[in-house]
Order: C-alpha cells, then structure tokens, then sequence
C-alpha cells in the first residue's frame, strides 16, 4: 500500500502508517503473550465477512492492560460481534466480576461463544440482544446502578456516540474509564470529504462532531491514541 504524508492509511483495520511495524508490534509484543482463547476466537472469526469488526490485538492488550489497572470488575461493553473485545475483557477481570455485553445481533456472538465456554468465563456475562441506548435507559432508572461501572468498551453504531457517552458518564463511577474504539475512522477525520468513501462519510461527519465535544468534556480527563482505529480513553473526574 503507497504511503505518503498526506494520505492516511488503514491496513488491518488499523491506522498505522506502515503495515511492517503493525506486524512488528504484533509479532514482537502482542501475538507471543496473546491468550489462548483469544487467538482461538479471532482466528474463527478470520473468514467472517467483516472479521474487520474485531478489535485490534495490540488495541486489546492495552484495554486489557487498563482494566487491570483500574481493578474493574463491573463493566459494560455496547457492541459484541463474536466477542474479541468481550472475552478479553472476560478473561482479565476477576472470577466474580460482570460485563453487561449489548448487541443486536447475537448470531455473530454466537460464533464466540463457544471459545467464551471453553476459557470457562461465561459466567461474567451477560449478554443483552438489544439496541444499546434502550438498555443503558433502563439501567440507569436503577438508584443503585447510577455510578457502579467501573469500565465501559463502546465499539457499536459511531453515529450513537454521543448519546452512549451522555448515558455512560452516569453509569461510570468517578475514576471510572469509557474507551470509544474507532476514534480516528480510519484516518478520515483528518481528510476532506470528497477524497472519503461515500458510505463511510456520515459516520466520519458524526466521529468528527463526537471527537470535538468530548474533548470539550469538563466530566473527563481524555487520551485519543492512534492505535488500532484510533481510541479515546475518557476517565470520569466529576
Ligand atoms: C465493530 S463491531 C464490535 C466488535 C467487537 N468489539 C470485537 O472486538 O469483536 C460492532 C457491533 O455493534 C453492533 N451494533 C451496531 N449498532 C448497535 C446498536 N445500536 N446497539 C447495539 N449493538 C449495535 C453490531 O451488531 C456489531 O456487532
Ligand atoms: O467499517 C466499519 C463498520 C463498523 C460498523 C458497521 C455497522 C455497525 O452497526 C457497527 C459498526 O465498525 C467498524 C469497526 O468497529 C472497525 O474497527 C473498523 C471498521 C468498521
């Protein structure tokens, strides 16, 4: 794939102008400390029409590596697809911790469920067929769940965005941390419509409008990292 300054290029479903170094990074640091019921379920889901849905390994090491930090044992995570992202998040919270998982399409969860069985985790999720936006609503008319996440992945509908992080900042605790995953959509945001495929200017458009008003967000301290898609670390401060 050509490279030049101007253009932005996503190689693997990841923003990394060279694919050589995102192969490095995975070979070097991500591929030889990935668990094994992870590889499993992305190597099935490798032939899936839009295996590119999956988050990015190296991406998911420092999900991981966040979780753990933050001790998180409740944690929300709106959009599944066959669950890479959900049994990482599985895999590295304690033996009594919970995931609300929230997806409308449980067959693509289904083609990671049996991975999520065999790693022995299944009893941390709960996995929700639904729209997203209705769930957090009935979430948050509980007292008790207001406040109690300590973590949230959102990696669903980009054009939702905003409405998940209004929702999530009240589900969070302070200190609580929301990653959005594909923050940089594939480095369009930085580019001018006319040179940006039509089917992915109305999701640029949003991820521009979401990216401008969380980083004018007093309720968090943010990160936006270009690895994978680009995601952006919120921590709830107030
Ligand atoms: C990019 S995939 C998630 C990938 C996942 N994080 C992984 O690691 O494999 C996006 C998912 O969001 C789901 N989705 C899209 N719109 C949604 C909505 N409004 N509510 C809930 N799920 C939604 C899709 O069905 C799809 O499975
Ligand atoms: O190109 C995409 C599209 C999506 C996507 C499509 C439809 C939905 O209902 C949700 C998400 O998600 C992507 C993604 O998460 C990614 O990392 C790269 C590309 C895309």
């Amino acid at each position: 794939m050509e490279n030049t300054s101007k253009q932005s290029i996503v190689a693997n479903n990841v923003i990394l102008q060279s694919e050589d170094l995102y192969k490095y990074i995975l070979e070097t640091s991500v591929y030889p400390r990935e668990l094994e019921p992870l590889k499993e379920l992305r190597n099935a889901t490798a032939n899936h029409p839009t295996a590119f849905f999956g988050t990015a390994p190296n991406a998911g090491q420092l999900i991981a590596m966040i979780l753990k930090i933050l001790n998180a044992k409740k944690t929300i995570e709106v959009g599944v697809f066959t669950g890479y992202s959900l049994l990482l998040s599985a895999l590295t919270i304690p033996n009594d911790g919970k995931i609300t998982a929230i997806d409308v399409n449980r067959l693509a969860y289904e083609i990671g469920l049996p991975f999520i069985k065999k790693a022995g985790v299944e009893h941390k999720i709960d996995f929700i067929e639904s729209q997203a936006l209705p769930v957090l609503d009935k979430l948050l008319e509980d007292p008790e769940e207001e406040g109690s996440f300590d973590f949230a992945f959102v990696d669903a509908d980009k054009g939702n965005y905003w409405n998940y992080h209004e929702r999530l900042i009240k589900l969070v605790k302070i200190g609580g941390v929301i990653i959005f995953d594909n923050t940089l959509w594939g480095g369009f945001v930085a580019l001018p419509e006319d040179v940006v495929p039509v089917y992915k200017r109305e999701w640029r458009q949003s991820t521009i409008l979401f990216n401008k008003k969380i980083s004018e967000d007093p309720r968090i301290e943010i990160s936006h990292a270009s690895i994978g898609d680009g995601i952006t670390i919120c921590r709830r401060v107030c």
